[in-house]
């Protein structure tokens, strides 16, 4: 075949052209774009550099074989990328398909920059399943390329439509999810599927939309109104973090100060009132810096990037406004793959402890909550980045634990003035050790005066000014002073030697 530049004129604009009309007014009418779209309101102005455009260039109706893969810059930084094209077969993965994520998550990996996965796709292409499906570079390479570079460079994922069977295993490899509410969906057998198999009627958006893994199963990070908000979310998502693993999160350029919030106003002296652990952080970190990551997942405990002094850091917190801010199975993992996230992105841990413990009883133990709260503490144990803990209210039983307390090797434990550590909160503690003396009281005035007087001298004991004395406790602070003294540790710990265990790995609680 001869190539003329007009005839490489029309082969590149049917390439680019996507599939058929029909199926671009279908997305249309659901109010997506054309892949194409995506990419280009995502990237900088020209920095998009294509590969594999000819894909299936001889066959008939595969354009680019329904994806889109090459380099670009984001605010000025590199990312590779790939983007589902649904209107070339649902955006199903033929075989070039495969090879062209594959190539491009490989040459990710080797340039040591993002990876960015613009979602839209029916699965394995079932028609071809030979070719691309079982082989050595099959599908299947896919997901191995994935989570050898997890940890290695960032990988965020917007999803826009369909994420099917083993589609399904690209965001879930990713860091983070974003997911457009009313078209985005995950799962791994369709309706028609599960129906067949189970007898269950359902639908994608009940089993698998953007609320449920988002505010449910908790594979979604973000719900997003629009493919406007979701790319926005992968520009800020990349915002905190280096480029690969061995660089540091960039700064911002000019620190705000945070948002006027009176924290100490903010924490209730008595226990038994909630308050807003997101309002606490903003209050201490840059203003408009707090970046939630899963808002709507196990929101007992709150998770998000922020900056302090224009310097990025994670952020833990315990959420008394939900549950109590009690652990459960849920925030206990939302917690160790936000440390595990971290700890790899070179982001130091600021924990803000406001935790009655983990959960009991006979439901969360048969959920495994010792599992997950080991889970927890082990990427706490395993963390090696700057972490501070902040005794904001409380740090109540294994809760201390979970919260980077000092035998997990804080770079330092910070108490408010009013914090309380302990093994248990006085009323349980009481209970605890003199329920047998209590019941044998039989005068109910008489009774109160024991235990009160009992619930005082555990008060003293676990005084803060004794545990500071004891050195448990690093510094007592006030609230107006905490953030520059957080600035001023964090700044303190930057060059920290991080290192935990030799060995290949340990044999984590799952
Ligand atoms: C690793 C293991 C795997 O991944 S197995 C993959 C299993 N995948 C599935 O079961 C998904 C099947 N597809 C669907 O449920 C729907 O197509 C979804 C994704 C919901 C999209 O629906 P909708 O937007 O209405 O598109 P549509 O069904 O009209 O399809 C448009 C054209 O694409 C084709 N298509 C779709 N999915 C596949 C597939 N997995 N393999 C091969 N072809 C597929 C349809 O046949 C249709 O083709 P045509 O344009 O009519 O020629």
């Amino acid at each position: 075949m001869t190539l003329d530049g007009e005839a490489l004129e029309q082969l590149r604009k049917r390439a680019r052209a996507g599939g058929a009309d029909k199926y671009h007014a279908a997305n249309a009418a659901k109010g997506k774009l054309f892949a194409r779209e995506r990419v280009a309101s995502l990237v900088d102005d020209g920095s998009f550099v294509e590969d594999g455009l000819y894909a299936n260039a001889l066959a008939e109706g595969l354009p680019a074989d329904g994806v889109i893969t090459g380099t670009a810059t984001i605010d000025g930084r590199p990312v590779c990328l790939m983007a589902n094209d649904s209107t070339v077969k649902a955006g199903s993965w033929g075989a070039r398909t495969v090879e062209k994520i594959i190539r491009i998550i490989e040459q990710a990996y080797t340039t040591k920059v993002p990876m960015v996965y613009l979602v839209d796709s029916a699965g394995a292409r079932i028609t071809d399943q030979v070719e691309l499906f079982p082989g050595r570079r099959g599908a299947g390479k896919i997901f191995w390329n994935q989570v050898r570079a997890s940890g290695s460079i960032p990988q965020v994922c917007a999803l826009f439509g369909p994420s099917a069977a083993g589609g399904a295993y690209i965001p879930a490899f990713c860091d983070v999810v974003a997911m457009v509410d009313g078209n985005a969906s995950m799962y791994l057998g369709s309706d028609r599927m599960v129906e067949m198999v189970t007898g269950e009627k359902t639908t994608l958006e009940a089993m698998g939309g953007a609320r449920v893994h988002c505010a449910e199963s908790g594979v979604g990070h973000f719900l997003c109104r629009s493919e406007a908000d979701a790319l926005d979310v992968v520009r800020r998502y990349l915002s905190y973090l280096p480029t690969n693993w061995t660089q540091p999160p960039p700064a911002a350029p000019a620190a705000e100060a945070p948002t006027k919030v009176d924290l100490a106003a903010l924490v209730p002296a008595s226990e038994r009132q909630a308050f807003d652990m997101r309002r606490y952080a903003k209050g201490l970190l840059d203003q408009g810096s707090f970046f939630e990551i899963q808002a709507l997942w196990a929101k007992e405990l709150t998770i998000g990037f922020g900056r302090l002094d224009g310097e990025v850091v994670g952020v833990v917190g315990n959420n008394s406004m939900v549950k109590g801010g009690v652990l459960f199975v849920d925030s206990a993992d939302k917690a160790t793959r936000f440390v595990q996230l971290c700890d790899a992105f070179n982001v130091p841990l600021l924990f803000l402890s406001d935790v009655p413990g983990f959960m009991v009883g006979s439901a969360v133990e048969k959920q495994g909550i010792i599992r997950h709260g080991a889970k927890m503490i082990t990427a706490i144990s395993e963390a090696t980045v700057p972490k501070i803990c902040v005794v904001v209210r409380k740090a109540y039983g294994a809760g201390l634990y979970a919260m980077a307390g000092p035998g997990f090797e804080p770079d330092a434990t910070i108490a408010l003035p009013t914090a309380k550590i302990a093994v248990m909160g006085a009323e349980a503690a009481v209970n605890a050790v003199y329920a047998n003396k209590v019941a044998a009281i039989g005068d109910e005035s008489e009774r109160a005066a024991f235990v009160a007087a009992r619930r005082e001298e555990y008060e003293q004991d676990i005084d803060i000014v004794r545990l500071a004395g004891e050195l448990v406790v690093d510094a007592i602070v006030e609230p107006h002073e905490l953030r520059t003294e957080l600035i001023r540790r964090f700044a303190a710990a930057r060059g920290k030697d991080r290192h935990f265990a030799t060995r290949r790995h340990g044999v984590t609680p799952v």
